[in-house]
């Protein structure tokens, strides 16, 4: 597959929606393998145990390092599908044979901001594993060994606080896997989209021209192209001014008309 992604959690079964809709299609076609992995599975005392108290004190609990690290190395040893038998991979394709390392992302309020930079990024690369804490989070020992063995990637999807790195995983796996070539239906709403070149999308609109008395702008029922993708792009400019003034900030290649369209 052009991409695989590996999940370690403590509750697999919050990643299920991933296997529905594009991913799952994307999965189907062999485009991109996922694969989720539960930490008990690497426990093997009685209670199956993930978490233990925090030296220095402190309200919370933090999640051992041991099972973390034999989660991660199952991983790394080819647990997330090229199982023992496959045929062996051929010069090229297995990461360890060309020494690019698996990329590891740890969600967390204190790693820096996914965007959509971020995600095209990622989307390049050939293996992606999500280590979700919980409780307040993960020995820092784990961090450490990690960077040894992955590039690590501390992500915050925002500045809130979750209860684990469940939901922040998902937000980045489908920021990520529509970006994989064949995985959305049409390539062009990629293009045209929000955050793609800066600006926020325009209104949209489809039939009934008039709903409860409310009519569609007259222009989009011209037929006149330009003037539509005008309209649009001032209807853009326009509402990242009022909503998003920072992300026009980044613009440096507005037009003249662009600036007409923002006085
Ligand atoms: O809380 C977050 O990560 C999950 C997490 C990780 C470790 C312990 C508790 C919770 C988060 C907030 N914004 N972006 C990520």
């Amino acid at each position: 597959p052009q991409m695989s992604i590996d999940v370690v959690s403590i509750f697999p079964e919050y990643l299920a929606g991933l296997q529905l809709s594009l991913i799952g299609k994307a999965v189907d076609r062999g485009q991109l393998s996922l694969n989720v992995h539960d930490l008990r599975d690497f426990t093997f005392d009685r209670h199956n145990t993930v978490d233990d108290s925090p030296y220095g004190g402190g309200a919370g609990m933090v999640m051992k390092a041991e099972p973390w690290a034999l989660a991660l190395e199952h991983i790394l040893g080819g647990g997330s599908g090229a199982e023992e038998g496959d045929s062996l991979p051929s010069a090229g394709t297995d990461d360890a044979a060309v020494g690019s390392k698996p990329t590891l992302i740890v969600p967390s309020p204190a790693g820096q901001v996914f965007d959509q930079r971020i995600a095209e990024d990622l989307a390049g690369r050939d293996h992606l594993v999500f280590a979700c804490g919980r409780y307040e989070g993960i020995d820092q020992r784990v961090i450490d060994w990690a960077g040894e063995h992955f590039e690590l990637l501390p992500m915050s999807i925002g500045d809130y606080v979750l209860n684990g790195g469940e939901v922040a995983s998902m937000v980045m796996i489908e920021a990520v896997s529509r970006l994989i070539p064949g995985v959305i239906g049409n390539p062009e709403s990629l293009t045209e989209e929000s955050h793609e070149d800066g600006l926020l999308e325009y209104p949209i609109y489809t039939k009934p021209a008039n709903w409860r008395g409310r009519e569609v702008p007259e222009i989009l029922l011209s037929g006149n192209h330009a003037a539509i993708a005008r309209w649009r792009r001032d209807r853009r400019l326009e509402r990242t001014a009022e909503v998003r003034p920072d992300l026009l900030e980044k613009l440096d290649d507005l037009s003249k008309d662009d600036r007409a369209a923002l006085e």
